[in-house]
């Protein structure tokens, strides 16, 4: 049953208290400010908690459709934890996808830790048009909004460092605003790190959530029939991209090719792909 399935993924077991406080305080938030436009999880519950066959990988789906007179498509919240030699991956995401009636963007935050002292924060609004071809599309959301700054403080802290995707279509997905940073402490620095994600990281994610919520969810612009239409196709390629460019290659890698294309499967399916 869906609450089975949202308690697992609501633990967050895998990971340290700094990491588990953020996510439930935006899952909570997410579910105070959208929860009446949200219908209950319906995944197949050997997708909302999924592992590999030698119980060294463990991953939780917790997807909820939007429905109208929300903006919303669907948010999804997700944990991944792999046992690897050089120790644990841990991934924890959450993302927001608006539906076509609105042109607002959407909301992304990914934590991906391969040790306790080494982190990439993926945090951004991904824009849902050309930002060079309607500039006030980038006023709105990203300039009036002030984004940049939250950009701006992370990268003071000297254990902050740009992360380049190896992915160019994720590159030119991202907002110019987009946070997308690899933090480092020095080997057996883990207090340092809880620190950092505790103190920095934590205040800005739930600030950006908040623009989000505020300018995008709640406050998104309506779009005529035929920018629905532009904007439903953009939408599907994104969707369809990120899928493959996140999970294409680590799912089957980590938890082998029939539990990856059950769940992949299932994932397109919410997708609507
Ligand atoms: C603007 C939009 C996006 C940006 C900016 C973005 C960034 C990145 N994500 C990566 C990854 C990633 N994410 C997830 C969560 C997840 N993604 C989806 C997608 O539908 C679902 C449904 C779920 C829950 C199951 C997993 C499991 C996973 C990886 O294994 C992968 C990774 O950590 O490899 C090291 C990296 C790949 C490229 C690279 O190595 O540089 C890169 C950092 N991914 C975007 O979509």
């Amino acid at each position: 049953d869906d609450d089975g399935g949202r308690k697992m993924f609501m633990e967050f077991p895998y990971v340290s208290a700094p990491y588990r406080d953020l996510m439930v305080d935006l899952v909570s938030t997410m579910e105070s400010r959208l929860g009446p436009y949200l219908l209950p999880c319906t995944l197949p519950p050997d997708v909302q908690y999924y592992h590999n066959r030698t119980n060294t990988a463990f991953g939780t789906l917790h997807i909820r459709s939007g429905i109208k007179p929300s903006h919303i498509d669907f948010v999804f919240g997700s944990w991944l934890h792999c046992k690897l030699p050089s120790g644990a991956l841990n991934i924890t995401s959450l993302s927001a996808y608006l539906s076509p009636s609105t042109d607002a963007p959407n909301f992304l935050i990914e934590l991906i830790q391969s040790s306790p002292t080494s982190l990439v924060l993926i945090l951004d609004l991904p824009p849902r048009k050309d930002l060079v071809l309607h500039p006030d599309y980038l006023q709105t959301f990203y300039e009036d909004t002030q984004l940049d700054k939250y950009r701006k403080q992370l990268d003071k802290i000297p254990e902050v460092r740009p992360y380049y995707s190896s992915s160019l279509y994720i590159r030119c997905s991202v907002s110019p605003t987009a946070i997308l940073v690899c933090i480092e402490t020095e080997p057996g620095r883990t207090e340092r790190m809880e620190e950092i994600v505790r103190d920095h990281v934590s205040v800005i994610a739930k600030e950006v959530f908040g623009v989000w919520l505020d300018h995008c969810a709640c406050g998104g612009r309506e779009v005529g029939e035929t920018d629905r239409a532009r904007l439903a196709k953009r939408d599907l390629m994104f969707k369809s991209k990120s899928i493959e460019i996140d999970l294409g290659s680590s799912l089957p890698r980590l938890f082998g090719e029939e539990v990856a294309t059950r769940v992949s499967g299932v994932i397109r399916d919410v997708f609507n792909i």
